[in-house]
């Protein structure tokens, strides 16, 4: 992979009902970056994901996705938004669910293809769910589902993968495998995550953005001293495990 921007945001600035959540917001993503927002709730962090996808116009400023307009590269973009609201009663199967992603794939009304089945299959044996393909989405546990949004997502092979909280009710074991399969798909793939926890996924991240109205980037997967005194980071951090791995200093 080559070091081209993927992400470009110049000067981004965003509002809701004329209350302002994003100010000033410049960031600069490469291909093959895996980079991880953190920040207090509320801070913006789905906002400027929303933005990134094309599903929110900025107030001001730039949003480029390979050079473009997000929306004429949402084709290439997959996502797994924090909540996914699904009626447990629709019958359909987690095969099913999963085999949506492929649409853009399917031509006219043309079957799934014997290649969409297998990248299925593969992606369901990889988030450990091919057992369930059968089962109805709404027969699913909470964690079990997210892990079908997220095998839905993978199988649309898109060049960018924006993840929104998407091991919130995921259990631990199931999240290092989680992390394992995207660190694998980052080869070939550009991943922004939001995620509260930085002292699961540092391991696996290559930069972090902490975003609390403004954002500061850090191209390494360490939390700075900057972001600890701009953005209460450590709070969350603290609040979810251990975090003086991921702190360089910090006096408690
Ligand atoms: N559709 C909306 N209409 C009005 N205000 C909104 C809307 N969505 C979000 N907000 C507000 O914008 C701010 C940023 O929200 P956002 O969801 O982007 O934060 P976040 O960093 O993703 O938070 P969290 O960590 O809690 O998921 C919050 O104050 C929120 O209340």
């Amino acid at each position: 992979m080559n070091n081209s921007p993927v992400i470009e945001i110049e000067d981004l600035w965003f509002s809701y009902n004329g209350r302002p959540v994003l100010k000033g917001i410049n960031l600069c993503l490469n291909q093959g970056d895996f980079t991880a927002m953190i920040g207090p709730n509320g801070g913006g962090k789905t906002t400027l994901m929303k933005l990134m996808l094309g599903l929110l116009k900025p107030g001001k400023g730039i949003v480029k996705i390979f050079g473009q307009n997000p929306r004429q590269a949402a084709s290439r973009l997959g996502y797994v938004p924090q909540e996914i609201g699904i009626n447990k009663d629709f019958p359909i199967s987690v095969m099913d669910v999963v085999l949506m992603g492929r649409l853009k794939t399917l031509k006219g009304w043309s079957r799934h293809s014997r290649k969409d089945r297998d990248a299925v299959q593969k992606v369901l044996e990889n988030m450990d769910m091919w057992a369930y393909r059968k089962r109805r989405i709404g027969e699913l546990s909470g964690g079990q589902r997210q892990r079908i949004f997220i095998a839905r997502a993978l199988v649309t092979e898109p060049d960018i993968l924006f993840l929104d909280e998407p091991t919130a009710s995921v259990d631990s074991v199931h999240q290092a495998d989680f992390f394992t399969l995207l660190k694998e798909i980052n080869k070939k793939v550009t991943i922004i995550i939001v995620n509260h926890d930085l002292m699961v996924i540092s391991r696996y991240v290559k930069s972090v953005a902490c975003v609390n109205r403004t954002l500061h980037y850090h191209n390494a997967a360490r939390v700075t001293d900057e972001m600890i005194q701009m953005y209460q980071c450590p709070v969350e951090l603290i609040a979810h495990g251990i975090p003086h791995r991921v702190l360089r200093t910090h006096n408690n």
